[in-house]
């Protein structure tokens, strides 16, 4: 099948300013990934994973490499591409889902999670609607639907922050820890509507603490190992 995303010699490195040094979180990390294919990306604390996540997102610009992305208007770059254009795909093609909520001072939960149905142009109502659907099935109780997400509990807000995620289908999603901080009915309800977007073809990178939560989803596995270039086990 055609990769949705092929990297190519990836690299990224940090400037360290105030040591006057530099921080190689990975090189020559080289994968593609198909549509409704699930990889893991996984190695130990420190290696690299979650940077390697914002860097495909776009979140970091890489120092080398390339990350072609076979958007609906054609192949990108998103190593190199322009903002807008980086703008434009999340809103409509890249999700990526991390434990934290970017909470916004006074806007409730449930416009947060309808939030991206209206901006495809869903009416506000069923957006709504649908937007509580996905808070009740996340275990979110009905009473802190209109109340601000600010002051809810961590593991109360990853649920809004997953609701928002998920609630639209992406082409790309990018998972960074995301059962994180999760009870197990929410667990469940994730790899649940995980399972349902991987059958209808979004394909997915995701690093989780534990793989057993998502071992039924798992196709293939990048290695990051510390200080060199990265294994894909089949
Ligand atoms: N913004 C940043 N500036 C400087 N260094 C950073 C930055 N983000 C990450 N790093 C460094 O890059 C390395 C990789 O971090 P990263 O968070 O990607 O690791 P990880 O594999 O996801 O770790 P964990 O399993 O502990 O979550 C670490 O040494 C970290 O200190």
């Amino acid at each position: 099948m055609t990769s949705i995303l092929t990297v190519e010699g990836l690299a990224k490195t940090f400037r360290m300013h105030h040591l006057g040094q530099d921080l190689h979180a990975f090189a020559g990390l080289s994968f593609t990934v198909s549509p409704g294919e699930f990889l893991l990306l996984s190695g130990p604390n420190g290696v690299g994973k979650s940077t390697l996540l914002r860097t495909l997102y776009r979140s970091y610009l890489p120092v080398a490499g390339h990350i072609w992305y076979d958007s609906r208007a054609g192949r990108i770059d998103l190593a190199t591409a322009a903002d807008i254009d980086i703008a434009h795909l999340r809103r409509t093609e890249i999700g990526f889902v991390t434990q934290f909520l970017t909470a916004r001072p006074r806007v409730p939960a449930e416009e947060i999670v309808a939030e991206p149905l209206r901006l495809a142009g869903r009416d506000a109502a069923a957006a709504l609607t649908e937007a509580r659907r996905w808070l009740d099935t996340f275990g979110v109780k009905p009473d802190l639907w209109p109340a601000y997400p600010t002051t809810f509990s961590g593991g109360e807000q990853q649920k809004v922050n997953l609701a928002r995620a998920l609630i639209l289908p992406q082409r790309l999603l990018l998972l960074d820890e995301p059962t994180a901080s999760l009870d197990a009915g929410a667990r469940r309800a994730l790899v649940a509507r995980l399972a349902d977007l991987k059958a209808q073809g979004v394909a997915m990178i995701g690093v989780f603490h534990h793989a057993a939560d998502v071992a039924g989803l798992i196709d293939r596995e990048v290695v990051l190992r510390p200080k060199e270039l990265a294994d894909v086990a089949e």
